[in-house]
């Protein structure tokens, strides 16, 4: 298609802002929830479940995402374009009734997809900062934290799409002609807002104070006093934003904005 599929309403600046803002709190609190549960090793190692070929290798990780999502497809999540599955493939079809979900992105943009980059980068890179060393036995209850910081994490870069197309449609003028001359760093340039992102870095890092700290009857939850307690460290969060979650947001933009056009 080459036309949006719909032609949509309240899709601003200031809206998306918003949604990206509400989406800290679920990552925020997601990988909390994580960091409960050590590192658990054996939930990512194939030979665990003791049925790893050469061909054919999965972990508990692997197996307890691609099912839940099969599930989760069957009762209509990804009917919303906000929301990707990482296992595609492996999506029988929804059972239950279309719901009219705003089609607000440009039809031959909307299938950017980082998925994979994202995947990689959590359990590679951020995972270890997360949790401490250890095995608690918890594998499934691992794995399901892990899944909900994946959804979390992929949305808000997967709203990437959105931001670019409210940005777009402010001001098309201003992307065409970098559109037309396929200038990634123009893009780039046209998009990037320092203060904001400094904004966003320094609310996390807050956010993870707030929601990470123990609560006790009596005491004031901003004290100070209990700063070496938070359940996932603040600076790390900020440097997961600052690091990964802004930069991958912004190149969905700037992929977005290169079909855009399309
Ligand atoms: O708020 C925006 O304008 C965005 O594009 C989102 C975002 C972000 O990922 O938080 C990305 C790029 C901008 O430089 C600022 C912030």
């Amino acid at each position: 298609g080459r036309r949006l599929r719909g032609e949509s309403t309240a899709l601003t600046l200031e809206s998306v802002r918003k949604f990206l803002t509400r989406e800290e709190d679920s990552i925020v609190f997601s990988l909390i929830e994580r960091a409960k549960y050590p590192r658990n090793a054996p939930a990512y190692d194939p030979s665990y479940l003791g049925r790893a070929t050469k061909f054919h290798a999965l972990s508990l990780v692997d197996l307890f995402v691609r099912e839940t999502e099969a599930v989760q497809a069957k009762d209509g999540r990804y009917q919303n374009p906000v929301e990707i599955p990482f296992f595609p493939k492996h999506m029988t079809l929804t059972s239950v009734p279309p719901y009219n979900f705003p089609n607000e992105l440009h039809a031959a943009a909307a299938s950017v997809n980082v998925s994979n980059t994202i995947w990689r980068k959590y359990f590679d890179e951020w995972l270890p900062q997360i949790t401490s060393q250890g095995d608690d036995g918890n594998y499934a209850p691992t794995a399901a934290a892990d899944l909900v910081c994946l959804q979390a994490l992929s949305r808000r870069i997967h709203y990437g799409r959105y931001v670019a197309e409210a940005k777009y449609r402010e001001a098309p003028q201003d992307y065409n002609t970098a559109i037309r001359a396929k200038d990634r760093d123009a893009l780039m340039k046209l998009l990037t807002f320092e203060s904001q992102e400094d904004a966003v870095k320094r609310r996390v890092e807050e956010k993870a104070k707030v929601f990470g700290q123990d609560v006790t009857l009596g005491k004031r939850v901003d004290d100070s006093s209990n700063a070496t307690n938070y359940k996932v460290d603040p600076v790390v969060v900020y440097r997961l934003y600052g690091d990964w979650v802004i930069p991958m947001t912004k190149m969905v933009q700037v992929e977005y904005l290169l079909r855009r056009l399309d």
